[in-house]
């Protein structure tokens, strides 16, 4: 893994204007690590406050002989830290929707998740320097304030992307016969082609699967097969990967809106995974209550925790913000965090970089391409015992058990990993056509030996 500290600004001078809330390429080795700190006079390792916000820096609270200890509260729900953190560091948890000003008190370090708003209401006169959330998509955070409190700030980006292409590709291969007519030649319509939507874009192209993409933020040519959003409403499969912005003049909230729904037929299949109010939820309910409602698949939800029981009654499948809940993506995120508060806090730090060996899979049958690559992506996760679990929690219970019920099953999350990856194995005489099916999802191949 490299080193975190890829600075990550507004965009440098001839770069294509980007929405705030979107990251630059970047990778599940990159962290977005927002530049806020400076070296104190007196050598302390606390980062300076820069901003309007300014104090003296005070230095790190002694433990004992010559240590320093970094006080870090943490999101209950982030995993790993207790080995990952650089050595020094103290760690309190806590849920992240129960996060106060007042449990920051005596903190320098706060570290995050999607559900945590992180902004002056939170932050103001507390001693935090760090801030860093666990997740790709930041728009829980006020960066602007950040910044101009000279607080440093990392993100996670990249880290889970091909978890959330994994459950797209289950949940296509979960969904009707919409795999098979995507080999046929059908076509995939990506709506953001940020660090998510390209790493769909490259794993549909190794599976021979057409796709077309949208992104107006981005600089001309920059996507390979553009389209306009009119063109990728009328593709087979529809998958959002926007960022949430609200910024002209190509806001996300609400993209697809009641004229846009009216658009999709019974032929087609909508798939959300990035924000809940990139698709109007009221709207979506009444376009899936028409005769010829499309096929759809939420993972996100415009009012989270809160899920409407009538629309995800009329989804296909439905889950608890969870596809980027890949057990192998979590800790990447975890990693690229703490390296990147060793890097602010200037601690020396090498994690682990390893999530545990995956156990091999094995294919023995002489299956259809669509129905390998279908026993493949199942043999890792399937929507549909998301799907089975979060209708569990949510319907029948009333308004504030469901939204418990909802965080509940994020926090309890299984242990779930990452197909691309994985040996897969493979009996003798194999083809070689099969072999690149099982590359193309991102496997190794370990073919057995005559009479194995
Ligand atoms: N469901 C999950 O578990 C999960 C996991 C990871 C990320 N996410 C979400 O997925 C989304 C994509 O993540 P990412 O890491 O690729 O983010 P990213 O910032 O790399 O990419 C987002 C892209 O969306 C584009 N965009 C913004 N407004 C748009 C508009 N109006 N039309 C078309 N494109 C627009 C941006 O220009 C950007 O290129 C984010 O919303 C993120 O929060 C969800
Ligand atoms: O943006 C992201 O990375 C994901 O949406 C993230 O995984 C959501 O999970 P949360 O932080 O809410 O636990």
């Amino acid at each position: 893994m490299a080193a975190a500290g890829t600075a990550l600004g507004a965009g440098a001078a001839g770069a294509p204007a980007r929405p705030a809330g979107s990251a630059c390429a970047r990778t599940r080795s990159d962290a977005g690590l927002q530049p806020g700190c400076r070296r104190q006079p007196g050598g302390s390792r606390l980062p300076a406050r820069t901003g309007p916000g300014r104090s003296a820096g005070r230095p790190l609270e002694q433990a004992g002989e010559g240590a320093v200890t970094l006080r870090v509260l943490a999101d209950e729900n982030i995993p790993g830290l207790e080995s990952l953190l650089p050595p020094g560091a103290s760690l309190r948890r806590k849920p992240g929707r129960q996060i106060r000003r007042a449990d920051l008190r005596e903190c320098d370090a706060l570290l995050v998740r999607s559900v945590t708003p992180v902004n002056a209401e939170l932050l103001a006169g507390t001693p935090v320097r760090f801030v860093g959330t666990a997740t790709s998509g930041f728009d829980h955070i006020d960066r602007e304030w950040l910044s101009a409190q000279g607080v440093a700030f990392a993100f996670a980006p990249g880290c889970n992307a091909n978890s959330v292409v994994e459950y797209v590709l289950c949940a296509i291969a979960e969904v009707d016969d919409f795999l098979e007519r995507l080999l046929a030649g059908g076509r995939v319509g990506i709506v953001g082609y940020g660090v998510i939507g390209r790493a769909l874009a490259a794993r549909l192209a190794q599976l021979g699967i057409a796709s077309v993409a949208c992104d107006p933020w981005l600089a001309p040519g920059s996507i390979p097969h553009p389209a306009t959003l009119a063109e990728i409403l009328a593709c087979d499969v529809i998958s959002l990967h926007t960022s949430l912005v609200d910024t002209a003049p190509w806001p996300s909230r609400h993209l697809l809106a009641a004229p846009e729904l009216a658009a999709l037929n019974s032929g087609q299949l909508l798939i959300n995974a990035a924000r809940g109010p990139v698709a109007d939820n009221a709207a979506l309910l009444q376009c899936l209550q028409a005769p010829d409602a499309p096929a759809v698949v939420l993972d996100v939800w415009e009012k989270e925790p809160r899920v409407e029981p009538a629309l995800l009654q009329r989804v296909r499948l439905g889950s608890a913000h969870i596809a980027g809940y890949s057990l192998d993506g979590k800790l990447a995120a975890t990693r690229v965090l703490c390296q990147a508060l060793a890097k602010v806090f200037e601690l020396e730090y090498s994690p682990s970089t390893k999530s545990g060996a995956q156990a091999a899979l094995a294919l023995d049958s002489a299956a259809s391409v669509p129905d390998t690559l279908r026993s493949l992506l199942a043999a890792r996760y399937r929507v549909a015992d998301d799907d089975r679990l979060l209708r569990e929690a949510v319907l029948g219970c009333d308004t504030d058990t469901a939204a418990g019920n909802f965080d509940r099953l994020r926090k309890q999350y299984r242990e779930r990993r990452e197909l691309a990856g994985s040996q897969v194995q493979l009996p003798a005489g194999t083809t070689t056509a099969l072999e690149r099916w099982v590359t193309a999802l991102g496997c190794t191949v370990a073919v057995a030996k005559d009479g194995a």
